[in-house]
């Protein structure tokens, strides 16, 4: 393990009632990476973002955030301790507006971002600010999402495949934005399908397979490997 490891997660393993899904996952993400977990669907990467927040009916092993053991503490404490959390489901609230999504969540530590930041990096949604958060598009609803943790003070974002379903000329869009994240000191760990969106903002690769990571990819050397990366991925 790196001195300047931020998160880092040892031996996870994670149930859904009887069926046992994670299988001692092992990896760390340091202060201001951006690394992606790979793999087929089913690999089991949603369950490990899951399984960081307690979001899952049980797990063991160790969840290190910032030297603090996170392993028994109660779902809420993975947010208040600075993870913020991006479902797949995106999570936002139909009845609410724009304005009163991106306000919802608790602030839970200094250095968050002002709303009117907020407007520079994502101005779609300070166009929107009164629509209801359905009326919005995918992209913008991602948008949201992420935006929404941006205010809270949290330095660690789990992305569960951000550009999921959306248009290309909005995947790209999405990507500059989490690059943008990234220059601003945030660190992310993102869950994706396609490397070769992730390969634009990550430094880092770790590919999961049957609930276990089985390799870790530099970004750097992503070139070089993807022909094999493509066939274990079924891309
Ligand atoms: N709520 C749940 N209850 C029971 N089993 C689940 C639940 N969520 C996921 N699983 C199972 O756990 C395994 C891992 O799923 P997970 O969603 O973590 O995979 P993934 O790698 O994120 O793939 P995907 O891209 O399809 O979400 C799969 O076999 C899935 O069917």
């Amino acid at each position: 393990m790196s001195d300047a490891s931020m998160l880092n997660v040892r031996g996870l393993n994670a149930w859904y009632d009887e069926s046992h899904v994670l299988h001692g996952m092992d990896f760390e993400v340091r202060e201001g990476e951006c690394v992606t977990l790979l793999g087929r669907n089913g690999a089991g990467k949603s369950t490990t973002l899951k399984a960081i927040m307690g979001l899952v009916p049980k797990r063991a092993g160790s969840v290190m955030f910032r030297g603090r053991e996170l392993i028994a503490a109660r779902p809420d404490v993975a947010g208040r301790a600075g993870i913020g959390f991006c479902p797949e489901d995106r999570g936002i609230f139909a009845g609410l507006s724009v304005e009163e999504n991106l306000m919802l969540p608790p602030v839970v530590a200094p250095g968050g971002m002002s709303v009117a930041d907020i407007h520079t990096l994502f101005p779609n949604l300070a166009e929107r600010a009164k629509s209801a958060g359905t009326k919005l598009s995918g992209g913008e609803q991602q948008m949201l999402a992420i935006a929404r943790i941006l205010r809270t003070g949290a330095k660690l974002l789990l992305l569960d495949e951000p550009t999921e379903g959306l248009a290309p000329v909005i995947v790209q869009q999405i990507g500059r934005m989490i690059g943008e994240i990234k220059r601003r000191g945030f660190t992310v760990l993102l869950v994706e399908q396609n490397f070769h969106f992730a390969s634009r903002m990550a430094d880092r690769h770790y590919l999961v397979e049957h609930g276990q990571v089985v390799d870790m990819i530099p970004n750097h050397e992503l070139p070089t490997r993807a022909d094999s990366l493509h066939r274990r991925l079924g891309i």
